[in-house]
């Protein structure tokens, strides 16, 4: 059973979720805030969240049998697409692992953080704002001519959703997640650069995703390597 709860402001919904999942909150529980005054990005950066954006986040409890814990990131991934693409004016595709882009910029990101056997999944959307002065594109969905969206409607949508792709993750396994992860997705031959957590920085083109999650990314001699964590900055 879904069960939303909504707050005005908190710091971070992830880090709420987090001290929920302590206290046992069953699969299915959603976390909404109004703001967040200490929204979590990526690879430690921080998400700017003022009022009008959506900022959610869920659990899923890691059963046996379960495809591996990270791929809930393309169970996300696929259904912020799913939500995102009907109501913009441009081209919505995911970029690995999990951001949404519409036609090159930036509307919507993921952040997965485990704590024990629970998966913390964080969303969030550009609704009605979109930061500024950044080094990457950025976008929202009112930029994008969605003038209605509003996020507590778009939170509904976002939970069945969320339900349908993990259902099907559950019940048949990754591979039915990652074809359409791949039909959502940057087209094989894209050209990328990847910065490794490490500071690593490597060039090639998209390739394909593998049956582990990893982006597999064809260099220039020909080689493939496989990228399991790291920025992607389209070229
Ligand atoms: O860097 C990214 O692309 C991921 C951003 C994830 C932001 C969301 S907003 C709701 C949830 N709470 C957080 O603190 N972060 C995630």
């Amino acid at each position: 059973m879904t069960l939303l709860r909504f707050v005005e402001e908190t710091g971070s919904t992830n880090a709420d979720m987090l001290a929920l999942v302590e206290q046992g909150v069953p699969e299915g529980n959603w976390l909404r805030a109004g703001r967040q005054t200490g929204g979590r990005g990526r690879m430690g950066r921080a998400w700017e969240s003022p009022v009008g954006n959506l900022y959610c986040s869920t659990l899923v409890r890691i059963a046996p049998g379960d495809p591996l814990p990270h791929t809930l990131a393309l169970v996300a991934a696929n259904a912020v697409h799913a939500l995102i693409a009907p109501l913009c004016a441009g081209q919505a595709r995911i970029k690995w692992p999990n951001d949404i882009l519409v036609d090159g910029a930036k509307i919507a990101g993921i952040l997965l953080e485990r704590f024990g056997d629970a998966i913390i999944i964080g969303i969030g959307i550009n609704v009605t704002h979109h930061p500024t002065g950044l080094d990457r594109p950025v976008t929202s969905l009112v930029a994008q001519g969605a003038a209605d969206a509003e996020a507590g409607a778009l939170m509904e949508r976002l939970a069945q959703l969320f339900a349908h792709w993990l259902g099907i993750w559950r019940a048949q396994g990754l591979d039915p997640v990652r074809a359409h992860w791949l039909i959502n997705a940057h087209p094989t031959g894209t050209p990328m650069r990847v910065v490794q957590p490490d500071g690593e920085v490597v060039e090639g083109a998209f390739d394909t995703l593998d049956r582990q999650g990893m982006l597999i990314l064809r260099l220039a001699n020909g080689e493939s390597r496989a990228i399991h964590a790291g920025d992607i900055i389209l070229t």
